[in-house]
């Protein structure tokens, strides 16, 4: 880190001094400009070679008298419709606010929503500070200049001695800007953004992202589960953000897919808010029954920015998956098959008529463009039912890492008691862990179970509430397993009443049949055997 020279020893004290003298020969320049004015009006008085000397040696003359040499970094760059904030105005303004506005007497502030340095301060117009790098000394000065608009356009100066050329514009303003940056992601708001603002007339209006500030609480220390699996989740997660190189390397788009599946209330919105907060990422809620179409989804896309999660909750409700591609073929044909699928989330059937966002839309979403438009994404997909979702939006390569979040095991009620009620054992903790080895409950009932209802309410009614609500939980769950057992057995009962019904039904018709054949063959019998006596009975009356 570039150290300010707050604290002054007596060798920087002599540097100081030479500061000031250099100041002061800066303060020369004014002086300068007036030698070359002079010089240029009387010169034309002189002969041309003459003029020329004397050029020459009051060009050398400022050079000795001002060996510096100044860096302008404007806020803004570009003009009109182009114009842009000045990427590396806004490091430097983040490295001096942290770094240097110790030593500067005139500042400016601003309330800045942030878990680390809410106070953003930032040096005031024509204020100056020093920074040392590797022992040279430099100056930052903060200036404004009016335009044609009339709209103050701010800007640094750095300045330095020309001796230092190299070092400062190789390795002095590169370090600046990487800690700026550095300084900007760790300080930076999270943001929440979501293609769904609203309806009607102003959603029309307000096509894409809007967003607003990320504020969730959760953290993996906040998240009940077992200790060793969100270990694994937070390795896999620091390995992630650290892998650029290894993805490039690997010649693999810096994305990673998570499927988050499990039971209602079991922590997977939590897990999510918690990896942002985890990585410093923004969050993208994409809400697919918002997107008309293919091309809608792939703007929305290109519009992400890199540290950023893109989070599809209930995967199953936003898109009819089931089983439309184990039904193609890979021909061509079926491709518009595909493409004929469109969502159908269950709750919101106005929406589905303008919707048409495919599974190969979405396929595509993940795997092509999505590869293409800058590395740092981690999307996640969220689902109550696993099974329900087609298999190739969920392979590997698409979505990495399967994370099950399941009923509240005894490891995540532990953590939960720790936030809920500071306790980190209890005589009551073994029974809890008994009974919730023999019962399912949800993390979320759990919770609820442990929060204080009233200031009255103490760690062990908080327990006993728990053991209460578990209890009646077992119980409703064996009642329901018993009616559920009954159910099956009188199922199966008339199963196999129906069964016997229809093999008697399908006995008796067969004996019926048989009854009328042998009926039939009876009276064919009878028919020739009375021919017979007939035909005697005629050639008894020939003869
Ligand atoms: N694993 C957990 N750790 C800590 N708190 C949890 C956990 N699971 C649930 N909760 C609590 O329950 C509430 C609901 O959890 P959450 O919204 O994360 O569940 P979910 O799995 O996303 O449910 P759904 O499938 O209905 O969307 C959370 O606000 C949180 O307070
Ligand atoms: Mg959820």
């Amino acid at each position: 880190m570039a150290k300010t020279s707050s604290i002054i020893s007596p060798k920087r004290l002599q540097k100081g001094t030479l500061g000031k003298i250099d100041r002061l020969l800066g303060r020369l320049a004014p002086m300068m400009t007036i030698i070359m004015f002079v010089s240029t009006m009387f010169g034309q008085f002189l002969l041309p070679s003459f003029r020329a000397l004397i050029r020459q040696y009051t060009r050398n003359l400022i050079r000795f008298l001002y060996p510096y040499i100044e860096i302008k970094f404007h806020e803004f760059i570009g003009e009109g419709f182009n114009l842009k904030r000045n990427e590396a105005f806004a490091a430097i303004q983040t490295y001096l606010s942290v770094n240097s506005t110790r030593r500067a007497k005139r500042l400016t502030a601003e309330v800045v929503k942030s878990s680390q340095d809410p106070l953003m301060l930032d040096l005031d117009d024509s204020e100056e500070i020093t920074d040392e790098f590797k022992g040279v000394k430099l100056w930052w000065a903060a200036n404004k200049m009016a335009n044609n608009q009339k709209i103050d356009r701010r800007f640094y100066t750095l300045t330095f001695h020309k001796r230092y050329r190299d070092l400062v514009t190789a390795s002095y303003i590169q370090r600046v800007m990487e800690e700026g940056r550095a300084i900007a992601t760790r300080n930076r708001q999270l943001k929440l953004f979501t293609n769904n603002s609203s309806s009607g007339w102003f959603a029309y209006r307000m096509k894409g992202w809007s967003h607003v500030v990320f504020e969730h609480p959760a953290t993996f220390e906040t998240l009940a589960m077992e200790p060793s699996k969100k270990e694994e989740i937070m390795n896999d997660l620091v390995k992630f953000k650290k892998g650029k190189e290894y993805y490039a390397k690997i010649g693999k788009a810096w994305k990673r897919g998570y499927l988050l599946y499990g039971p209602p209330g079991t922590g997977k919105s939590s897990m999510i808010a918690a990896m942002a907060n985890f990585l410093n990422y923004d969050v993208y809620d994409l809400e697919l029954t918002s997107v008309k179409d293919n091309t809608e989804l792939r703007k929305l896309l290109i519009e992400t920015t890199g540290k950023s999660i893109i989070v599809i909750e209930d995967i199953d409700c936003s898109l009819d998956l089931t089983g439309q591609r184990t039904k193609t073929t890979g021909k061509v044909g079926d491709e518009k098959a595909k493409q004929d699928t469109s969502i159908n989330k269950k709750d919101k059937p106005e929406e589905n008529k303008s919707s048409h966002v495919t599974l190969s839309g979405l396929l595509n979403f993940i795997d092509g463009l999505w590869s293409a438009c800058g590395g740092e994404r981690i999307i996640v997909f969220t689902t109550n039912f696993v099974d329900k979702l087609d298999p190739a939006l969920i392979r590997r390569g698409r979505m990495d890492k399967h994370i099950e979040l399941s009923y509240c095991c005894y490891e995540a009620f532990k953590v939960l008691a720790k936030n809920y009620l500071g306790v980190e054992s209890h005589e009551l903790f073994p029974e809890i862990e008994k009974l919730l080895g023999e019962t399912n409950m949800t993390p979320a009932d759990v919770a609820e179970n442990l929060m204080p209802k009233s200031t009255d309410e103490g760690v062990e009614t908080c327990l006993n509430n728990l053991i209460q609500a578990i209890k009646v939980a077992k119980e409703e769950a064996k009642k329901k397993a018993e009616k559920e057992a009954k159910r099956k057995e009188e199922k199966e009962a008339k199963k196999k009443a129906k069964e016997e019904a229809e093999m008697k039904a399908e006995k008796e018709e067969s004996q019926l049949e048989a009854e009328k054949k042998q009926e039939e063959v009876d009276q064919k019998e009878m028919k020739s055997n009375g021919k017979s006596a007939e035909d005697t009975k005629d050639d008894g009356l020939i003869h």
